[in-house]
């Protein structure tokens, strides 16, 4: 049968298996093996190799033609196929049916390009139910969201990913490696999700709608940006001086902590 990508889907293939291995090392399989979420499997080139080293792979694919590609060429009990968009998708649910009781749950994906953002916010707003998610992206996001503080591609999206996790960048794909060849390289990161941070505020929705803001205006200062999250200078001049921080610096100059420290203030 022969799959022409649709681009729509954002379908851009990996076939080479060394680097399929190196993607697949990336799930720990000790101390037991979790239950695997894929989105977008594809044609099966991670499925393939997740179902020989896990108990149970659930892959979600929005595209009916691919999903019946993988239903007809991949013969397995421990593959579970949902032809559905991964948006509509009921996390917390589906590991309810497909998982066991606290058994690890990991992520992986090539990602549909044009819906890295909502699925990434989509994944945060599960984290606590998540133990690791492994994803492939376009570098310049794959950059942004391992950047630390003072790195020139440091956003909203670095700051939202530390809150939620270990964030790392793992390695770079060059854009040979797909077919069709997309225009850009692509990297891979890898989240290992934590409470540590999420257990410090009563609505980590609202945080990340915090950071989002405050990172608005990158070229003002934090007290600009600040003030206008308020829509008050004067409060915003008397939070940052009692966290102690300058009001003068840039949004890209606070780490995770400042930012949870103005928040907290506001939130108590
Ligand atoms: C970049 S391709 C990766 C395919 C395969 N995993 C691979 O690495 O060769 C992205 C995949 O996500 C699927 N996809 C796109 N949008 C989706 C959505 N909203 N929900 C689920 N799958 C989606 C595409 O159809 C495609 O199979």
């Amino acid at each position: 049968m022969t799959i022409q990508a649709k681009k729509h889907f954002g379908q851009n293939f990996i076939k080479d298996p060394g680097l399929i291995q190196k993607i697949v090392n990336l799930i720990p399989s000790s101390p037991e093996p979790g239950l695997v979420i894929e989105i977008g499997p594809g044609k099966g080139a991670l499925t393939r190799e997740l179902i020989k080293r896990f108990p149970q792979v659930v892959a979600i694919e929005i595209d009916s033609d691919l999903a019946d590609y993988l239903a007809t060429t991949i013969d397995s009990p421990k593959l579970e196929i949902i032809n559905e968009d991964v948006l509509e998708i009921n996390f917390e649910q589906l590991i309810q049916k497909y998982g066991k009781p606290n058994q690890p749950v990991y992520l992986i994906s090539n990602l549909p390009y044009y819906i890295t953002s909502p699925i990434l916010f989509q994944v945060f707003a599960n984290s606590q139910i998540f133990h690791k998610a492994i994803f492939m992206m376009q570098q310049e996001v794959a950059q942004r969201l391992t950047a630390e503080k003072n790195e020139h591609n440091y956003n909203n999206l670095s700051v939202v990913a530390s809150f939620f996790g270990d964030k790392r960048y793992e390695f770079l794909v060059k854009s040979h490696y797909f077919q069709p060849q997309p225009k850009v390289d692509s990297a891979v990161i890898s989240l290992t999700f934590k409470n540590d941070f999420l257990q410090k505020v009563t609505n980590p929705d609202l945080f990340v709608a915090f950071v989002r803001q405050l990172f608005n205006n990158r070229r003002k200062t934090i007290l600009n940006n600040l003030g206008t999250y308020l829509g008050d200078k004067q409060k915003a001049k008397l939070v940052l001086e009692q966290v102690k921080i300058d009001p003068q610096k840039r949004p890209e100059n606070l780490g995770l902590t400042e930012f949870l420290e103005i928040f907290e203030l506001l939130d108590s």
